[in-house]
């Protein structure tokens, strides 16, 4: 199982389409359009945070008990970054540091009960797309999802700064699985062909050298 991670807008979402598409592997998606809570949390997130995390955890133990049956698979973004994300609305005071040790104590138990051993719940790589946060606001303008607008909702800023911020350590000190990071301000793999191509290749080398499956 092949998992993406990164912040906002970073292109997870394009990134496993190719992915997919060149290992001729299954593609799950985090649901977006049709998540209920997420313009919720974005208008009121001390209300829904918790909501949001209960949510998202329940679509991801789902997606991972389906997608670990096969090293190819690919998830457009990682269970671990959650309580990341929660930590950071708790530090800006939008839910409590107990809501987010119960939100990590459950996510334990909850993967200690899927089916299959540590080694096939855990990923076989992860892939960071890394954006700076320049980058990260225009990708988030460009795409225009409208609860996710700064000029709507002038907070988010400060949100989104904090977050893509935190993604560097959070990257360094992951250490479930073998990791790699894309520079996605480098490399526009949703623009630039040739760009795809060259991230394609440095996966291609990265699974290899892990010996994860042969080509
Ligand atoms: N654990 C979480 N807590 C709060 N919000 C979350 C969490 N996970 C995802 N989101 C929100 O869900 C939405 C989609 O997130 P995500 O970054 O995975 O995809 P995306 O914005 O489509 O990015 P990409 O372009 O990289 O595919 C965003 O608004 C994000 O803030």
């Amino acid at each position: 199982m092949i998992v993406l991670s990164g912040t906002i807008g970073a292109g997870k979402t394009s990134l496993t389409k190719m992915l997919a598409k060149h290992l001729d592997s299954q593609a799950f998606y985090e649901s977006v359009d049709d998540n209920p809570i997420l313009p919720l949390f974005y208008k009121d997130p001390k209300k829904y945070g918790f909501l949001l995390q209960i949510y998202f955890l329940n679509k991801r133990l789902e997606q991972i008990k389906k997608a670990q049956v096969s090293e190819k698979n690919i998830l457009d973004r990682s269970i671990f970054e959650d309580a990341l994300l929660f930590q950071l609305t708790a530090d800006l005071n939008r839910a409590t540091q107990t809501e987010v040790d119960i939100y990590k104590s459950l996510v334990n138990n909850m993967m200690a009960e899927i089916p299959g051993s540590d080694t096939s719940k855990d990923p076989d790589l992860l892939i960071h797309v890394r954006v700076s946060f320049d980058t990260m606001l225009a990708r988030i303008k460009k795409r225009g999802r409208s609860f996710e607008q700064v000029e709507a909702n002038p907070d988010l800023y400060d949100y989104y700064k904090q977050l893509n911020k935190r993604y560097d350590d959070w990257f360094a000190a992951y250490n479930r699985s073998p990791k790699i990071q894309i520079d996605g301000d480098r490399f526009d793999f949703v623009e630039n062909e040739e760009s795809g191509e060259k991230v394609l290749d440095m996966i291609d080398a990265k699974l290899s050298q892990t010996g994860v499956f042969l080509f």
